[in-house]
């Protein structure tokens, strides 16, 4: 564990210490209202919303686990899973304005780093294939999307505004600025603008494309008999 902690734990000061436990939990609330059109007033946020609830225990039990408390972080946790179905190790560092919706069935793994601004759906798992030791969970950058059941596995390195396809199960590394979809995920990389990342219904539809293509090649060779005969 102290090995764990010094290979991949960077070390923050006192000051720092402070910001990551109580900053962050203000972007945290305000994101949630860009994030959710479901979302009304403040009041059902703070009262409804599991996964603002479970980044609060979070930041504590992860403020608690850097100034080296013992057991009380993995309590803390624990207490969380029961109450919103979101499982953090108090290890994960997660950044600020991270929006966990509905939540219920995510696990975050130990050494988990996840960017700023990263929307997580229920039922992901940002876990490890079991086969590494030390840092092996996932490093998410900046404004990503994991949709609703992706599995997200090993340490790997997922790009900035990059977006996870509902279900699937990413094991490789994926660039900056693309989508990945399917078991297991494939990346597909787009040159220029993207869309607004809450356009989930605009995830590339491979299997459709390529059932179009082939649809495309038997139109043409069977013209190509016609002519023939
Ligand atoms: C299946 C698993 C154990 C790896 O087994 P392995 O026999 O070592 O397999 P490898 O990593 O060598 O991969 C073999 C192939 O299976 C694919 N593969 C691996 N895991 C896969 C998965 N979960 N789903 C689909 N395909 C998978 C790989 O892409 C690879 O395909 P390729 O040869 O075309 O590149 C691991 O990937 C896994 O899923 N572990 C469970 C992790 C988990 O549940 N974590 C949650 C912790 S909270
Ligand atoms: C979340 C996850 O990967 O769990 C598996 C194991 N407990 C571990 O920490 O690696």
């Amino acid at each position: 564990m102290q090995q764990i902690s010094n290979t991949f734990t960077t070390q923050k000061t006192d000051k720092q210490l402070r910001l990551s436990f109580l900053q962050p939990l203000l972007t945290d609330f305000q994101i949630i209202f860009d994030r959710d059109p479901a979302a009304r007033n403040w009041f059902e946020v703070l009262c409804c919303y599991p996964g603002f609830h479970a980044m609060v225990l979070h930041r504590l039990a992860h403020w608690l686990h850097c100034h080296g408390v013992a057991f009380v972080p993995r309590l803390i946790s624990h207490l969380g899973r029961f109450l919103t179905g979101i499982e953090i190790h108090p290890g994960a560092q997660i950044g600020q304005g991270v929006f966990i919706d509905h939540g219920m069935g995510v696990v975050i793994g130990e050494t988990a780093i996840v960017g700023d601004y990263a929307l997580i759906y229920q039922g992901v798992t940002l876990g490890g294939t079991g086969k590494e030791t030390g840092k092996r969970h996932p490093t998410l950058g900046k404004n990503v999307v994991v949709g609703a059941g992706a599995k997200v596995l090993g340490n790997i390195q997922i790009g900035d505004r990059v977006r996870i396809g509902a279900g699937s199960i990413i094991l490789r590394d994926v660039p900056s600025d693309c989508t990945a979809v399917g078991v297991p995920g494939r990346n597909i990389c787009h040159k220029g603008v993207r869309g607004c990342p809450l356009e989930h219904a605009k995830l590339p539809d491979i299997e459709a494309s390529i059932i179009r293509s082939l649809l495309e090649r038997i139109e043409k060779l069977e013209q190509q008999l016609k002519v023939k005969s």
